[in-house]
């Protein structure tokens, strides 16, 4: 059941939940299949279930700075000359799978062999998780029903309940992104399906929408068990702490503390046999500093009493820098106007609303491209390549049909774009969660300092280069045309390039990192249970050893899945 009341909360519950988000949904549910098992979730935000907003896939762009939005800002960037950009994540059941863009992949094979090495546990590896992966998600057919021969691969899909489909509503600029890939071939190879364990090429997006509707880890895992009886989820309230219940030796983090306002009651539940952590790379370690697990000379500063010295918590945030390439186009085959025609926008809600067909059955941007950096490249002198190996990209490009408003450039009154989105996958920046004050209501400091490494910046020069070749194709000549647009035309030199980045970077909000997974050192190990504590697990995307190299989602399900076999283990659960 959904609650949404302290006074109808039990004292104790088996597990308590906490955050009712991507990986939160996925090990309530699973957890909650043994009738015997008691389960609190304790989500932040509202529900999700009757906000049409999050269900229709092309607006999921709108949702950042709504009331569905945490509406964090990052600090100053310095990589970003110094711009504070938005940093959005979801508030609301189902959490960031709620309110993202949808793309979905499980990541290379060789991104998870290295988690692999990196928490030393072979349970991690590909051949490990991919049972996890399949019980995760699977494929359906696109909202338009049409034949997917050729531009997916079946066998690389599984059966679980996050439905993942290709574009529903196919754009011009399409065949000629695909068949581009075709005829060059090299670095802009065609790719079928980049959840077959090899992300590098081009192709059609995946994207987690099924009968043209957001599949979130809300509706997938858990809108469809609100009615297990053993299962409570408390929605508006947020966890302010956990307490130590030991009173000597090792800390036994068993206690969460509850709060619906700053200054409203705290209310104590007791979880039986353990505590989740699924907050997210924000929230998880806000949530510890706040509990007085973390940098003892932070948590000093603000008078916090230490519980447990790790400076890795909050530490290693990681994330993919985004920048808008533009280009004006001469065909008329791109959907700027319905951006600029408020009938003709709600029209395509219209036909959305009367049979989940048309533009808004998908994500802005219907295929993809991950790529190496070319052999010799200027961002990998003098370092390790930071990717996880030859079947892991260093850059993305994503193709919109449009003028895709995703920075700070408005979209021009008249004309016809396409946006050529360029991502760094494989960045080496690294940066940092911190409390800001001892508030559990008050917004952290979020640094993931952007663009801040030499290799950052270079590989978004070598991705806007991409770009700018990959529009040059021959096909691209028929119709679009294509012409770079703004301030893309004017960065003719790799120094104009950089400014340019510097300038208009923006993020694709896929941090990870800030409570890593790690043999040694880290916040937790390869169990994902909190080191140096007993009794409290963290499931998100806050253990991510290290950045995917592709859109994260994917793999925050598989963590989830495996986390909810390793909890049953440990407790002798069916
Ligand atoms: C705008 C946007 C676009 C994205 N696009 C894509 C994409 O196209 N493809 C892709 O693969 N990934 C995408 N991502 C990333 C992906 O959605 C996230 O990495 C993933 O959903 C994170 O899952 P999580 O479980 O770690 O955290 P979340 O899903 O964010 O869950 C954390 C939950 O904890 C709750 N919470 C936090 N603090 C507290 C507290 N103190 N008390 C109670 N509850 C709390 C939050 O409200 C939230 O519901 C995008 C993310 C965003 C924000």
């Amino acid at each position: 059941r959904v609650i949404t009341s302290l006074s109808q909360l039990q004292t104790q519950y088996d597990f308590v939940i906490i955050g009712g988000g991507t990986a939160g949904s996925a090990v309530a549910n699973r957890l909650s299949e043994n009738a015997d098992v008691s389960v609190l979730v304790v989500e932040a935000g509202d529900n999700n279930v009757g906000n049409t907003n999050l269900e229709i896939p092309f607006l999921g762009v709108t949702l950042p700075g709504t009331s569905v939005d945490w509406n964090f800002t990052t600090t100053a960037q310095s990589g970003l000359n110094g711009r504070s950009i938005p940093y959005t994540r979801g508030f609301v059941l189902g959490g960031s799978s709620s309110v993202n863009l949808l793309t979905y992949h499980r990541g290379s094979d060789d991104l998870w062999n290295r988690w692999a090495q990196l928490s030393g546990d072979q349970g991690w590896s590909w051949n490990s998780v991919e049972k996890y992966y399949r019980k995760s998600s699977r494929l359906v057919p696109p909202a338009d029903g049409r034949d997917v021969t050729g531009l997916v691969n079946p066998s690389a899909h599984g059966n679980g309940p996050v439905e993942v489909s290709v574009p529903g509503f196919p754009l011009p600029i399409d065949d000629i992104v695909l068949n581009s890939a075709k005829q060059l071939g090299g670095r802009f190879n065609f790719n079928q399906d980049f959840n077959g364990g090899n992300i590098i090429g081009i192709g059609y997006m995946q994207s987690a929408i099924g009968e043209g509707e957001r599949s979130s880890g809300a509706t997938a895992y858990l809108n469809p068990v609100f009615d297990r009886s053993n299962l409570d989820v408390l929605i508006n309230t947020r966890v302010t702490k956990l307490v130590n219940s030991a009173t000597s030796g090792t800390p036994h983090m068993n206690i969460v503390e509850l709060a619906q306002s700053s200054g409203g009651p705290r209310v104590r539940v007791t979880a039986g046999k353990e505590i989740v952590l699924s907050a997210g790379v924000i929230g998880t370690p806000q949530i510890l500093q706040l509990s007085g697990i973390g940098n003892a000379n932070d948590l000093n500063a603000l008078g916090i009493p230490v519980i447990l010295n790790n400076a890795d918590v909050g530490a290693n945030l990681a994330d993919h820098p985004l920048l808008a390439n533009y280009f004006q186009v001469q065909s008329t085959g791109t959907w700027d106007d319905v951006l600029r025609d408020s009938n003709l926008f709600g029209q395509t809600i219209g036909q959305w609303q009367a049979d989940k067909t048309g533009l808004f059955v998908d994500s802005p941007g219907n295929t993809v491209g991950f790529f190496k950096l070319p052999a010799g490249s200027p961002a990998l002198s003098g370092i390790q390549d930071p990717s996880s190996g030859p079947k892991s990209a260093h850059t993305e490009l994503i193709f919109v049909d449009a003028f895709a408003p995703f920075g700070s450039v408005p979209q021009p009154a008249t004309g016809n774009f396409v946006t050529v989105l360029s991502a760094v996958v494989s960045p080496t920046s690294r940066g940092t969660v911190k409390l800001a004050s001892t508030d559990p209501f008050a917004k952290p400091l979020i640094n993931p300092n952007f663009l801040g490494t030499n290799f950052d910046i270079k590989a978004m020069v070598q991705a806007i280069h991409d770009a700018l070749d990959f529009m040059a194709a021959p096909l691209w000549q028929q119709d679009f045309k294509p012409v770079p647009f703004g301030d893309l035309a004017s960065a003719t030199t790799d120094d104009l390039k950089a400014t340019f980045a510097r300038e208009q970077s923006v993020n694709v909000n896929h941090p990870v990192g800030t409570a890593r997974m790690s043999a040694n050192g880290g916040v937790v190990d390869a169990n994902l249970l909190l080191k140096g504590v007993s009794g409290l697990r963290i499931v998100d995307a806050s253990i991510f050893p290290v950045i995917p190299e592709c859109h994260v989602q994917g793999a925050v399900y598989i963590v989830a899945e495996r986390a909810a076999d390793l909890i049953k283990t440990a407790h002798n659960l069916s």
